[in-house]
């Protein structure tokens, strides 16, 4: 079994569990349910960085990121400097995080956050609603067309924008469909974790323009997104670069700064 195939079966546990313990009814009553969402979209047609900073404490490919940090000061830290969105991973068993995660930082911003999770069950959406997030990721590896339009129509019925994220042409070719904003493509290959961001440069041309495109994982220089950038990117999702430091939103800041210069 890869470690997607891992991932999937545990939190078809978890969700189940989840499911028992809180009904989709009584995430209907959170306060944040009906609370309006902010476009990422929108951030990143209108911005010249376009960076997306992701909280993440460890993950199944690095082990350890940052145990150290409280998710209030990070997500001020990244609003700070200026980001487009942030991302919450609140997946707690291999990257550390909650939901908890992405309430505090709704508490503590008013950029987009999109809950970086393994969505498997339309539940999960109406999870991410009642916890402040903007925008949804659906991971297009271990979902079916299907899956992917229910999903996808769901959250955006609930307010919430939907980041399609692919790694190879086949994903594109029967993921691709009117009910989805953006379009991520990862350079990380989730099942054997290598990176390149010639799987960005290769798929660029085959989404259609009329997607926001994203880039996701491997990026640590400024270099990279300018090489990026003329394939059309014009969102740049960062983890591990900026948690690595001891203050992540100051590590964005001068990101940001070396590309506007
Ligand atoms: O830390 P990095 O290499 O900058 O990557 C961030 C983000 O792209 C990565 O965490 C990610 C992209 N897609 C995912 C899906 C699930 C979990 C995590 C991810």
């Amino acid at each position: 079994m890869n470690i997607l195939d891992k991932i999937v079966t545990d939190k078809r546990k978890e969700v189940d569990l989840r499911k028992s313990l809180i009904p989709v009814s009584q995430l209907e009553k959170s306060v944040l349910f009906d609370y309006p969402t902010v476009s990422l979209t929108d951030k990143l047609r209108h911005s010249e960085t376009g960076i997306i900073a992701e909280h993440k404490r460890r993950s199944p490919s690095k082990s350890v990121i940052n145990q150290d940090l409280n998710v209030q000061d990070v997500a001020r830290g990244y609003e700070a400097a200026g980001v487009c969105g942030m991302s919450v991973l609140t997946d707690a068993k291999y990257f550390g995080g909650g939901l908890d995660d992405l309430l505090v930082a709704r508490a503590a911003v008013d950029i987009p956050l999109l809950r970086k999770e393994f969505i498997i069950d339309e539940y999960q959406i109406f999870e991410a609603r009642a916890h402040g997030a903007d925008v949804i990721l659906l991971i297009a590896a271990i979902l079916d067309k299907k899956k992917i339009k229910r999903f996808s129509e769901r959250a955006q019925s609930l307010g919430l924008e939907v980041l399609l994220e692919v790694h190879n042409e086949e994903e594109l070719h029967y993921s691709i469909m009117p009910s989805l904003d953006l379009l991520g493509v990862n350079n990380r290959n989730l099942k054997t974790f290598a990176v390149s961001l010639e799987t960005s440069k290769k798929l660029s041309a085959l989404i259609p323009d009329d997607f926001v495109k994203i880039s996701e994982s491997g990026i640590s220089r400024v270099e990279a997104i300018q090489q990026l950038q003329p394939y059309g990117y014009q969102g740049f999702l960062i983890g591990e670069t900026f948690m690595r430091t001891q203050n992540p939103g100051k590590a964005a800041g001068e990101f940001i700064d070396r590309m506007v210069i």
